[in-house]
């Protein structure tokens, strides 16, 4: 496809477009009785099952989204993503998370040179810093050893390392490493975020890692200052040397804020916020609180599902096969939303990381040559684990809107429970459920059946389940950190896959810019009203009401207060 066709030109997409009709005519009920068809849907790799029998298509749908792929030039932009091209146009940068979770010997080239052995570096000097805090031999200021961190970051400089935490915390391998240990996550500039973070901490025995890969969002640098304020009022400001490192693509920024550059965790600007958190971003706080060979395996776990991405026929590729489903849901039948549930409260932050990197990877609105595109991009994510969300969004999910569904499931409990005299175990109870769901959307429920077990024929209507509800189920053996590293694999490379058939920038967010500079206004006018009592102007009316409102009913706050830290 020459660059600047659009993908909904090209005669797949025109194809597929006319394929919806005759799918809008099946269900999935009968769907699901085609044995055939459901054998051929499913696919098996490295311990994890992908079935996608309950999407609403059939082998002729999926024969049609293949040639889709290759009027994308699927094929070609993943090898170009690999092989370090600049497909980040519009910041003429190369997109190599992969080489972030690549072996020692691999070789993989930006701008004609190896990146790995940079890789290979910082992982090294994590390793090592890391044991070292870990045995006690590095010591804070009055000699305590560093119990406990707190990781100063927003965005993708917390979301992803976040969930990798949250889903670790019960691993026994994780639970057995981290014994003594506490990892924080301060992320929204809210004061509020501040003080839950450091309740119950002491800064004697606290290290803070801040991590930006700009070193310049205001949230975190302000959060970053605020925990400078914290260690150098209670241990002076000689203390920071020792109780706090960063993490950043701009080191001349992290040496001006204060931080020994030589502590300080390098990555590069081939690397995305969202895609960032098997660089130093994520391996760092996470090799403090687990230890640097748990952290490794969950690079390991990354790293199989990249060699499958890029070397295994379409037909088998897990990633491809996700990609071109959420594509047939959003653009052809309709679909705008996509709903993540892991059945398994280890992946709580799975749905939450993922909402940053599909909808600010795809959230876009022109091609990647500039042109508006004609077709909506992008999906709006969001989830819970199962069995909480059953009891909270399901009921829009079975007889309102029509809303694809990520089943994730997990074979053994990071943390079994047998009660003696229970029909099953409680983890079977949770998968009960996990079986259940995605068949009650796939076949609902009719009126005959309804009347068959004698519903009053005034709740027939009420009960009625239309089903025809697309899902898909992905079954994962177990939870450790290889498993946990494979999935994230799996959705970074089904939302490149995404943007590479939409024809989009998956890597760059401009989107988020504006915000960024409004705020900017404002933070000048609060302080200009405040320090100089200067009238609120440049707003729209709207605004300006809202600010004076603020400004006035905030008044008995003085201008110029000393530094107040919270005190809880
Ligand atoms: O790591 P940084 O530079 O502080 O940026 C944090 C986040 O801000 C964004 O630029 C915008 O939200 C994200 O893409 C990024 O992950």
């Amino acid at each position: 496809m020459a660059s600047s066709t659009l993908i909904s030109d090209t005669q797949p997409w025109k194809e597929l477009k006319a394929h919806v009709d005759e799918i809008k005519k099946t269900h999935l009920r009968d769907l699901l009785g085609d044995v055939k068809r459901c054998e051929s849907m499913a696919v098996e790799f490295d311990g994890i099952l992908l079935d996608y029998s309950r999407q609403q298509a059939t082998l002729e749908t999926v024969n049609k989204l293949f040639k889709l792929a290759e009027a994308a030039s699927l094929k070609q932009k993943i090898n170009s993503m690999y092989n370090g091209e600049h497909i980040n146009s519009t910041e003429n940068r190369s997109v190599l998370h992969v080489a972030l979770r690549a072996p020692r010997d691999a070789v993989i080239h930006s701008d004609g040179k190896n990146v790995v052995p940079e890789v290979w570096k910082v992982l090294d000097k994590i390793q090592e810093f890391s044991e070292r805090v870990r045995s006690g031999s590095w010591v804070g200021a009055t000699g305590k050893a560093l119990k406990d961190v707190v990781a100063v970051g927003i965005g993708g400089s917390f979301l992803g390392p976040l969930f990798v935490h949250t889903a670790l915390q019960t691993d026994p391998e994780a639970i057995e490493s981290a014994r003594g240990r506490q990892l924080r996550f301060l992320a929204n500039v809210d004061p509020i975020d501040v003080a839950r973070n450091i309740t119950g901490l002491n800064p004697e025995t606290t290290l803070v890692v801040v991590v930006s890969k700009t070193f310049t969002t205001a949230e975190t640098m302000l959060n970053a200052r605020t925990l400078r304020e914290w260690i150098s009022s209670s241990l002076g400001l000689s203390a920071v040397a020792k109780h706090m490192v960063a993490v950043s693509t701009n080191l001349t920024l992290v040496e001006k804020f204060g931080i020994d550059p030589n502590n300080a965790f390098a990555f590069w600007d081939w690397v995305g916020g969202r895609y960032s958190v098997c660089s130093a971003v994520g391996v760092l706080p996470l090799s403090l609180q687990y230890g640097f060979s748990v952290t490794e395996k969950f690079l390991k776990g990354a790293s199989s599902i990249d060699q499958h991405t890029r070397s295994e026929p379409f037909e088998r590729n897990i990633p491809v096969l996700l990609g071109l489903f959420s594509i047939w849901n959003v653009s052809f039948l309709g679909y705008p939303a996509r709903a993540i549930l892991p059945y398994s409260q280890a992946l709580e932050k799975l749905a939450p990381h993922i909402q940053q990197v599909s909808m600010e990877s795809n959230g876009k609105g022109v091609s990647i040559d500039g042109v508006p595109l004609p077709f909506e991009a992008g999906e709006i994510d969001f989830g819970e684990p199962g069995t909480n969300g059953q009891h909270s969004f399901y009921q829009l999910i079975h007889q309102g809107r029509i809303i694809p569904c990520d089943f994730i499931g997990v074979v053994k409990s990071q943390q079994p429970v047998y009660l003696k005299g229970e029909v099953v175990s409680n983890h079977d109870e949770l998968m009960s459920n996990f079986f259940a769901q995605s068949d009650a959307l796939a076949n609902g429920k009719t009126p005959k059946e309804l009347q068959n077990e004698n519903v009053a024929p005034h709740l027939i209507p009420h009960k009625t389940f239309s089903g025809n509800r697309p899902s898909l189920s992905l079954l994962l053996p177990s939870l450790n950190a290889y498993n946990i590293g494979q999935l994230l694999a799996i959705y970074e490379h089904r939302v490149a896959v995404e943007g590479f058939i939409w024809g989009i920038n998956s890597f760059d967010q401009w989107g988020v810019e504006l915000g960024k500079s409004l705020a900017s206004q404002v933070r000048k006018q609060l302080n200009a009203s405040r320090t100089k009592g200067e009238p609120v102007e440049g707003f729209n009316f709207s605004t300006s009401r809202m600010l004076k409102r603020y400004l006035k009913a905030s008044a008995d706050v003085p201008a110029d207060l000393p530094t107040h830290l919270p005190q809880i």
